[in-house]
């Protein structure tokens, strides 16, 4: 099953964050096209978490616009094509890595038992699958976050600092799923501490210094 991608583009315009007396982004621009890998690269504090968790519609910025076309702020349907691993790995720790998976499948209407044989075998869960999700190392535990943020084929993919603590092998594994999920036609949007990884494969980049953009390079 591979589903065409709803949205087309997504447009943020003059987005600025305040934090109370601290000015996270200054007035960002960007456009974020479909089947295309974008890397956000900057300083620790420069804005990219924050700027990821607007576009995830998560954070509410201060001021500037996200528009989802051609969804515009309907923020149910947004939502749905929207896929998130952050630095935590917003799984249920005492569930079993199955049952996260078959959670997140059934919060978007899919069948439960179907989704869960094809995200074993893609992201190779089987061996730890009965296990609860607090007892997993930080690969497992990144396989299933990955698995259930994937589940219902997004279109917007939201990778924060997706390579932290991974070895080898999990960083080839990652790097693996970023291009099946941009041969599908998603926009993958990685915040990343090693952008060298995704470099070769990165259709745009965007480095942000203290809240405001200081290279923009479109794909
Ligand atoms: N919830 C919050 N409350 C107050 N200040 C915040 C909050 N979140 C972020 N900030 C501040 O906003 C600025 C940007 O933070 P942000 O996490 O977006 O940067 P980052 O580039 O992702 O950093 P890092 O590379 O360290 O993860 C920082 O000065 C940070 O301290």
């Amino acid at each position: 099953m591979s589903r065409t991608p709803r949205l087309s583009r997504i447009v943020g315009k003059g987005l600025i964050k305040s934090y109370g007396p601290t000015v996270a982004l200054r007035g960002v621009s960007l456009t974020i096209e479909l089947g295309k890998l974008l890397v956000i690269e900057g300083a620790n504090g420069s804005g990219k978490s924050t700027l990821l968790g607007i576009l995830g519609t998560v954070i509410k910025p201060t001021a500037g616009t996200v528009v989802y076309e051609p969804l515009g702020d309907d923020l149910l349907a947004v939502r749905a094509e929207i896929g998130w691993v952050s630095h935590e790995t917003m799984a249920y720790p005492d569930l079993s890595g199955r049952k996260n998976v078959e959670l997140a499948a059934r919060l978007v209407g899919l069948d439960a038992d179907e989704a869960w044989k094809r995200a074993a075998t893609r992201f190779e869960l089987g061996p730890f699958a009965e296990r609860p999700v607090r007892t997993y190392s930080r690969g497992q535990r990144q396989r299933i976050a990955l698995a259930r943020a994937l589940t219902h084929e997004p279109s917007l993919v939201l990778l924060d600092e997706p390579t932290t603590g991974l070895d080898k092998a999990g960083v080839s594994r990652l790097l693996a799923v970023v291009d099946e999920e941009v041969a599908r036609g998603a926009a993958v949007v990685v915040v990343s501490h090693e952008p060298e990884l995704f470099r070769e494969r990165a259709g745009a980049r965007l480095v942000l210094d203290r809240g405001r953009v200081v290279e923009a390079v479109t794909g």
